[in-house]
């Protein structure tokens, strides 16, 4: 879609931004999940600074109590669906960008299908399940995720498992809260909202996305602000450089699958063999196939288009199977982890 640039010229004629820094933006995929107090000013700055592709993915309708903080809807759109009527406001903000909507609560069977198609996720929404499952798929697919959160009159911001430059990844959401009691932490709608707290809370979402599209400035990578509306007092607090990556909690209950390796040798040509093991590990010594360490499995996505059953091994069987869990229930496929692992053959 061809864009006007005559109005980013505010933007365009920063130091340092450019034509060039506005093609960033242009060609940027960004996703939005909850088109609700933080998602509606998020989306509307950058619709507005010319991010060329924005996805819009809510599924409720818009209640007279959400007006005071959900700047897109108007009282006459009370009972109207949240997802179209704030599509059709941004495309008349910007009519030179792609709005996409996606009018469906985003769920652990639609997460991995919606969220491959965008460079980057902005959590808006307001329960920890979505936010655990943004969060596994978004480390799955290797795409950074900015989240937001407010309560009455404290709100934060973070970016989780965004690149570093030495190819690592920051820390994503589980690094830092394993687990959340969700019975223990009350909704806007039982302890209240500050209204503004959204718009400030959603604009700082939509500034670091800028900011990680445009590589300007120091992001949030690694870091999370803390915001009080009432002092206007906000710290920044240091979450790690690095992922320890501990799918833990994910799919819990699903069973995997093993493959003994008498099966393997009997079939081996229709497998796809993967040793997620660490590469010093791989080099010393493997029995064949790829190399993936389980803290990258996001990378198997590569391979998955082809018809061939995969094969985890690692030394016992532990991490194998940890990786087949988060394959089986994220892509979907067929997946097997290699009983007891590899460590009696190295002997
Ligand atoms: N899994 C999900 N998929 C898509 N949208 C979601 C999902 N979970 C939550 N949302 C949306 O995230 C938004 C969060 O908005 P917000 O925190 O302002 O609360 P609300 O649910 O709109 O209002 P209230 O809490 O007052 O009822 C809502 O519009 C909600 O529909």
């Amino acid at each position: 879609m061809q864009q006007d640039l005559s109005r980013y010229s505010c933007q365009i004629n920063l130091p340092g931004f450019g034509a060039t820094t506005q093609q960033l933006l242009q060609k940027a995929r960004v996703l939005i999940v909850g088109a609700g107090g933080l998602g509606c000013p998020a989306a509307q700055y950058i619709v507005a600074a010319g991010v060329g592709t924005v996805g819009i993915a809510d599924y409720d309708v818009i209640s007279a109590g959400n007006l005071h903080r959900q700047i897109l809807y108007k009282s006459n759109e009370v009972g109207l669906k949240k997802a179209e009527i704030a599509c059709q406001s941004l495309r008349q903000q910007n009519p030179g960008i792609n709005v996409v909507m996606h009018d469906i609560r985003i769920t652990d069977e639609n997460v991995m299908e919606v969220i491959r198609r965008y460079d980057l996720v902005l959590d808006g929404t307001d329960n920890f399940e979505t936010r655990y499952l943004l969060n596994d798929a978004c480390v799955l697919w290797g795409i950074p995720l900015i989240q937001g959160a407010i309560y009455q009159y404290e709100g934060h911001v973070a970016i989780w498992n965004a690149p570093n430059a030495d190819g690592t990844r920051s820390p994503h959401y589980r690094d830092i809260f394993p687990q959340v009691n969700a019975a223990q932490v009350p909704n806007c709608t039982e302890g209240g909202v500050f209204p503004t707290l959204a718009g400030i809370i959603g604009s700082m979402m939509a500034n670091e996305t800028l900011k990680c599209i445009t590589q300007a400035g120091e992001t949030l990578i690694g870091k999370m602000l803390v915001f009080d509306a009432l002092t206007l007092q906000s710290r920044i607090v240091k979450t790690g450089t690095v992922s320890k990556f501990v799918i833990n909690g994910l799919a819990a209950a699903t069973k995997v699958n093993t493959l003994s390796h008498e099966q393997l040798r009997a079939n081996g040509s229709s497998y796809l063999l993967v040793d997620v093991r660490g590469k010093d590990e791989h080099n010393a010594f493997n029995i064949g196939g790829i190399n993936i360490p389980v803290e990258h499995i996001a990378a198997i996505k590569e391979h998955l288009l082809g018809n061939k059953r995969i094969v985890l091994y690692c030394a016992s069987g532990r991490r194998s199977a940890e990786g087949a869990k988060a394959i089986k229930t994220l892509f979907n496929a067929e997946v097997y982890s290699l009983e007891g692992g590899i460590k009696d053959l190295q002997k």
